[in-house]
C-alpha cells in the first residue's frame, strides 16, 4: 500500500525526528537523495554530470536550502551549478555557503530566464510543504521559462504552486519531469491536477515515522488487490460466491444495461440477476445472465445491486433498490433519481459512483470546481449521504462513509474517457460487493482493475467499452500473477 500524509503530520514526525538527530542532518538525507536523482536524469539528458548545466530556483525555506545542498553535490561532482535566488537575503545560508565552497555560482538579478533556456537540469526548490496558494509573482517568469526549456525540471519535495495537501493548483506552478518527494508521498503528488504537474515521483526515505492509522491517502498497490479479489476456493458454489443483481437500461439507453452486466459477469460473483427493460439485448449477449422482468423486490435473493446505468426516469425501480437490505451501487442516471433521505437512511452500505460532472450536480457546485477540488468534494459528498463515494476520473478517489483514509487509483488511462465505460466499472465493482467485499475494497480494488483493463485494451489507441470489459479477466490475472 502507497500512503500519503498531511502536511501537519508531516511535520509532528519530523520534529520529532529532529530532535533526536544532529542539527542538519534530515535536510543531508533529503539532499544526498535529491543529488543521487538529479545525477541520474543528467545522466539521461546530458551524458554525463561533469560538464552539464544546472540552475537552481531556490525560495526563501528549507525547500531551497534542500536545492542547494544538493547543488553543491553536483558542483563538486564537475557539473555547472548556478542558484537563482528568489529573495537572495532569505536564501538558506548554510545551503549557500556548501554551494559557493563546492564551486558554484549566484546568478545576477535578471539573469534567471537566460540561464533556464541553456540549462540541461532546472531544479526547483522555491517552495515546498511550507507553500500557500500559486506560486508568487517574482516565481512565475522562472516557471514559465523552465517549462519552454529544453532542460529536465526536478521538483524539490513538490512542484512548487500546488498543494501538498489537496492536489489543488490555484494560479500557476512548476511542471516537473520529475518530483523527489522526502519521507512520504503528500496527498497532492497522487490527486490530480496537482499529480500532473508532479510528472514520475520517487520518494527517499529520510527516515520519518508515520503513524499507520494517519494516512490521508492510500493508494493500492498489485499485491493489496490481489489479497482482496475474491477467488473460489473447492467448496465453491454459485450461490456462496455471490450474486450480483443489476437494474439498469431503458429502452432508450439498452446498452447501459449489457455493458454494466459485461462488467458483473467479470467481477468475481457467482451469478449476474438482471431486472429491468433490457433482458432480451443483455440474454443475445450473455446467456448466462438471469434475466426478471419482475422488478428487483421480487427477482430473487441477490448479495448486491447496481442501480442507476442508463436508467433514464425511472425512480420507482431506484427506490425499490434503496429499500433492499444489502450492499448497493448507485450509478448514472440513478444518482439523479435517488433520493438523499432515503440514502441516508439505509443500514447496508452504499455506493455512489458519480463522475465529476455528477458529483456537481449532486454539490450544487459547477464541474470545474469538482475537478479543481477533487478530495474535498468527495469527503464532502460522502459526509452528506453518510454512504461512501467513489469519483470517476483521471485519479479515482473512493472515500467510506466514516472518514478515514481515501483511496485513490491511478491505474486508468484516458482512453477509458469512452461512453460506457462507468458502466463496466459499475457492474464490475457491484459483482466485488456480492462476493463480499466492503464498500472502500470494493470500489478501490475496482477501479484498480478496471484501469488496469482499460491500459491493456488500448495500448495506445481508442478503444470501446465493452473491449474494457474484455480486457477485466487479463488485469485480473495479471493483479494475481497467474497465467
Ligand atoms: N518535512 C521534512 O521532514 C523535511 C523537509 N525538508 C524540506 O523543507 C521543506 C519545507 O521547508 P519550509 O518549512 O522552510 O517551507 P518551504 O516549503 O521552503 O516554503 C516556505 C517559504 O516559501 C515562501 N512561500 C510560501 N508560499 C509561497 C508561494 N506560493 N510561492 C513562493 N514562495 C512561497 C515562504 O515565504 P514567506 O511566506 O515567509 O514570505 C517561506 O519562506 C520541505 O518541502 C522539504 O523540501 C527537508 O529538508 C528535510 C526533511
Ligand atoms: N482522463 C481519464 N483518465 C483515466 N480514467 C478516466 C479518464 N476519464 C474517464 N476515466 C474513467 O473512465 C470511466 C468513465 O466513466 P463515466 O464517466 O461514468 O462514463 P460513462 O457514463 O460513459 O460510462 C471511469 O472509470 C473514469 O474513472
Ligand atoms: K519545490
Amino acid at each position: 500500500m502507497r500512503t500519503a500524509y498531511s502536511v501537519e503530520t508531516v511535520r509532528t514526525a519530523e520534529r520529532e525526528l529532529m530532535a533526536r538527530l544532529p542539527e542538519g542532518a534530515l535536510m543531508q538525507r533529503a539532499a544526498a537523495g535529491l543529488a543521487a536523482a538529479c545525477a541520474e536524469v543528467l545522466g539521461r539528458v546530458a551524458g554525463r554530470v561533469y560538464g552539464s548545466r544546472v540552475v537552481l530556483l531556490v525560495g526563501s525555506g528549507d525547500n531551497g536550502g534542500d536545492a542547494l545542498y544538493a547543488g553543491a553535490r553536483l558542483a563538486r561532482r564537475g557539473a555547472g551549478v548556478t542558484a537563482v535566488l528568489l529573495t537572495p537575503e532569505r536564501a538558506h545560508s548554510g545551503g549557500l555557503g556548501a554551494l559557493r565552497r563546492a564551486g558554484g555560482s549566484v546568478a545576477a538579478a535578471g539573469a534567471g530566464e537566460g540561464l533556464i533556456e541553456r540549462a540541461d537540469l532546472v531544479v526547483d526548490g522555491i517552495v515546498g510543504i511550507g507553500g500557500k496558494g500559486g506560486l508568487r509573482a517574482e516565481a512565475v517568469p522562472l516557471a514559465a521559462a523552465a517549462r519552454r526549456s529544453r532542460a529536465a525540471v526536478v521538483a524539490v519535495d513538490l512542484p512548487s504552486g500546488v498543494d501538498a495537501d489537496t492536489g489543488e493548483v490555484r494560479g500557476e506552478a512548476v511542471r516537473a519531469d520529475l518530483t523527489v518527494t522526502f519521507g512520504t508521498h503528500k496527498p497532492g503528488l497522487l490527486i490530480d491536477p496537482a499529480r500532473e504537474y508532479a510528472g514520475s515521483v520517487r520518494l527517499v526515505d529520510i527516515g520519518l515515522s508515520l503513524p499507520d492509522d494517519a494516512a490521508e491517502l492510500e493508494a493500492l498497490q498489485h499485491a493489496d488487490v490481489a489479497r482482496l479479489l475474491p477467488v473460489p476456493g473447492v467448496e465453491s458454489d454459485k450461490y456462496r460466491r455471490g450474486v450480483v443483481g443489476v437494474a439498469a437500461g431503458s429502452a432508450r439507453y439498452p446498452g447501459a444495461a449489457v455493458l454494466a452486466v459485461s462488467g458483473a459477469l467479470r467481477g468475481g460473483a457467482g451469478a449476474v440477476r438482471y431486472v429491468g427493460p433490457a433482458g432480451d439485448a443483455v440474454i443475445a449477449r450473455f446467456p448466462e445472465t438471469l434475466v426478471s422482468d419482475l422488478g428487483p423486490k421480487r427477482a430473487g435473493r441477490v448479495q448486491a445491486w447496481v442501480v442507476g446505468p442508463g436508467a433514464g426516469d425511472d425512480a420507482a425501480t431506484v427506490a425499490e433498490v434503496l429499500a433492499a437490505q444489502v450492499p448497493v451501487l448507485i450509478d448514472a442516471d440513478g444518482l439523479r433519481l435517488a433520493d438523499a433521505g432515503a440514502v441516508r437512511a439505509r443500514t447496508a452500505p452504499t455506493l455512489m459512483t458519480p463522475h465529476a460532472g455528477e458529483a456537481a450536480a449532486l454539490l450544487g457546485v459547477s464541474r470545474e470546481e469538482v475537478e479543481g477540488a477533487r478530495l474535498a468534494s468527495v469527503r464532502e459528498l460522502a459526509g452528506r449521504y453518510g454512504a461512501a463515494v467513489l469519483l470517476k476520473g483521471s485519479t479515482t478517489l473512493v472515500a467510506g462513509p466514516g472518514g478515514g483514509p481515501v483511496r485513490v487509483n491511478a491505474t486508468g488511462t484516458s482512453w477509458l474517457a469512452t461512453a460506457g465505460s462507468g458502466d463496466v466499472l459499475s457492474g464490475l465493482v457491484g459483482s466485488l460487493l456480492a462476493a463480499g467485499l466492503s464498500v472502500v475494497d470494493a470500489g478501490s480494488a475496482g477501479a484498480y482493475v478496471h484501469g488496469l483493463a482499460g491500459r491493456f485494451a488500448a495500448e495506445g489507441a481508442p478503444v470501446g467499452a465493452h473491449d474494457v470489459a474484455d480486457a477485466v479477466p487479463g488485469a485480473w490475472r495479471d493483479v494475481r500473477g497467474v497465467g
